[in-house]
């Protein structure tokens, strides 16, 4: 909508308290951020479940009064104010301007479907589900997961890992790699786990995956251990976590299988694997080619022989990637 710059106030998934930038237009307050980009649209899907996607993204979500406190508000907030964290994330730390590098508008829709555990990149924009409430709560109310759908955009506009089988299983990574990463940038509660402030509110300490111990979910920190089979695309959401854990080894160090990985730090892990997923990685890239990606990536960074590289080295070696 055309209208001035306001700033609300609303309360998040969690119960606590953000200011929002939102625009004022004929005595209505709009979930749209002028001052990110090409603007940050947050839309109301109102739960409508019939062949849902027909009707994405849905209504400019609006307001009243600048004061979003009320229970259907809690995951417009949440994906509206993560994706701003998101966009200043890609912007302040690599001088990305949104997702495709030119300051495209960034566009998310809440209440998506009834009941629905997801929440996905459709190609355009991202969408969150409510969760059933028992398993999930509203998606985005989980800053990794805005994290992680978002990068999805921005891996579709760089390496545009195709979405199976071991490129897909990198394309899910860099994703929960960034996920983490913008987690970590935002400093609240931050971790190595995936999607943990969304994921059944009833148990505490589980996540939807761990970075750190994938086994702690059934998911593999090995390539021998890799799932071969169909489902999932090939197992993107499985063998993705193979590179988690060589990403994990790489930030804060650790041994696993024998093999000791030195610690380098989150932010010049994420640096490697950004310039891999922005100069080198291509579409159909093994995680072999990964691996070489990152050695590069390193090496271009911090020198041939320095600390770095090395510790790309161990962390695939500890991993079984050659
Ligand atoms: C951490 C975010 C995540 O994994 O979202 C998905 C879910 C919950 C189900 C299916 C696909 C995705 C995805 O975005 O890969
Ligand atoms: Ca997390
Ligand atoms: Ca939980
Ligand atoms: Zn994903």
């Amino acid at each position: 909508v055309s209208g001035s710059n306001a700033v609300g106030t609303g309360t998040g998934v969690l119960g606590d308290t953000k200011s929002l930038n939102t625009t004022l237009s004929s005595g209505v307050y709009y979930l749209q951020d002028n001052t990110r980009g090409s603007g940050i649209f947050t839309y109301d899907m109102s739960g409508y479940s019939f062949f849902p996607d027909f009707f994405l993204p849905g209504s400019l979500w609006k307001d009243s009064d600048n004061v979003l406190n009320a229970a259907k508000d809690k995951a417009a907030v949440d994906a509206h104010y993560y994706a701003g964290v998101t966009y200043d994330y890609y912007k302040n730390v690599f001088g990305r301007n949104s997702y495709d590098n030119k300051g495209a508008a960034i566009k998310s829709s809440v209440h998506y479907s009834s009941n629905y555990n997801n929440a996905f990149w459709n190609g355009s924009q991202m969408v969150y589900g409510d969760g059933d409430g028992t398993n999930f709560i509203s998606f985005s109310g989980g800053i990794d997961v805005v994290g992680h759908e978002l990068t999805h955009a921005v891996t579709e506009k760089s390496s545009n890992l195709v979405y199976q089988n071991e490129s897909g299983a990198l394309n899910e990574s860099l994703s929960d790699i960034f996920g983490t990463l913008i987690e970590f940038y935002n400093g609240k509660n931050p971790d190595f786990e995936i999607g943990e402030d969304i994921y059944t509110p009833g148990t505490a300490g589980d996540a939807l995956r761990s970075m750190s111990d994938p086994t702690k979910y059934g998911y593999p920190d090995n390539y021998s251990n890799r799932y071969t089979g169909t489902s999932d695309n090939g197992g993107v959401h499985t063998n993705s976590s193979i590179i988690n854990k060589a990403a994990y080894l790489m930030s804060e160090g650790g041994t696993q299988y024998g093999v000791t990985v030195p610690a380098i730090g989150r932010d010049k892990m994420g640096a490697i694997f950004y310039r891999a997923n922005t100069v080198y990685l291509t579409s159909n890239a093994t995680f072999s080619q990964a691996r070489a990606a990152a050695v590069q990536s390193a090496a271009d960074l911090y020198g041939a022989g320095s600390a770095e590289v090395n510790a790309v080295n161990k962390a695939f070696d500890a991993v079984g990637v050659q």
